[in-house]
């Protein structure tokens, strides 16, 4: 290890564990930087100029405050592509990923309607819009930022979605469309969970897009499974991300609105993490 490396491992491992400073010592110095990666692994002295000197005491700061890596640097990775994310906006999670990939595999060659509700980044949105080129995307948030944010990242990467600034727990909404597929990650942790949570996640990303009250867990997939009465399709499929304490709960309720085909399923960690069911 050189002097430079380490001296960011230490000053990292006063806020995070000696794991995530070695990951993000390597980070800042090979993919923000810029540095030679060979150079690193094999110790060599490295003098920085005064500007980058700047920009890595720049970062560490930031890192130091608990800001998340993907804020810093801009963007996030999802699915292959880079999505811009900033203070207002969730940063697009690895588990979500699977949700985009079951829909693609179960729409392939398809021109499915999707109406994707609470898109943050836009990551599903646009993820399904270039994995489906024929595929009509809807997206709709409640928050300007996060709205403005997607736009952003789907010019970036050549799709074309329809964004709406919608909240979905307002009474009386209505649609000329109607949709195939409806998918929604949406704000699933209680509020009663915060005190479990990172400070990178509770004092960075958007209330908005995290909590629901602890006395209502089911509040958006409720709303969203009642809407998707009227708004799918008669052969139309919901599909969910869930909090994994909830896959039953979330069963239940779609049974209980006369959902078919329901099912649970697990992620690539073997927790309870999506639910998709049909009309
Ligand atoms: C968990 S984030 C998911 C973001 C993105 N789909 C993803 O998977 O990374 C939930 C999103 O729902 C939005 N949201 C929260 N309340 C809403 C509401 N009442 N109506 C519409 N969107 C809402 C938030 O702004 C946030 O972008």
């Amino acid at each position: 290890m050189n002097s430079l490396t380490s001296r960011i491992r230490q000053t990292l491992q006063k806020t995070y564990s000696p794991e995530e400073a070695k990951a993000l010592a390597m980070m800042i110095c090979c993919d923000m930087l810029g540095l030679n990666a060979l150079d690193i692994y094999t110790g060599k002295d490295i003098i920085l100029s005064a500007s980058t000197h700047c920009e890595l005491e720049n970062i560490l700061l930031r890192l130091q405050k608990h800001e998340p890596i993907q804020y810093i640097r801009g963007f996030a990775e999802f699915y292959g592509n880079s999505f811009r994310v900033a203070p207002g906006v969730l940063i697009p999670r690895p588990e979500t990923v699977e949700l985009v990939e079951m829909i693609v595999k179960e729409h392939t060659a398809m021109a499915p309607a999707v109406l994707d509700i609470g898109t943050g980044s836009g990551c599903i949105a646009i993820s399904l819009a270039k994995a489906l080129p024929k595929a009509k995307v809807t997206a709709w948030d409640i928050s300007e930022e996060a709205l403005t944010i997607a736009r952003y990242n789907s010019e970036k990467l050549e799709v074309n979605v329809r964004f709406e600034k919608q909240d979905v727990l307002l009474e009386g909404i209505s649609s000329e469309v109607q949709y195939d597929v409806i998918v929604s990650n949406p704000p699933y942790i209680l509020e009663g969970e915060k005190l479990a949570m990172e400070a990178n996640v509770l004092e960075w990303e958007p209330e908005q897009a995290l909590f629901v009250p602890d006395n209502d867990p089911l509040l958006f997939y409720r709303r969203i499974a009642d809407l998707g009465r009227e708004l799918l399709l008669p052969n139309g499929k919901i599909y969910f991300e869930i909090n994994q304490a909830y896959g039953n709960e979330v069963r239940d309720m779609l049974r209980e609105m006369h959902y078919k085909e329901i099912e649970v399923i697990n992620d690539f960690f073997g927790n309870p993490r999506m639910v998709k069911a049909n009309k």
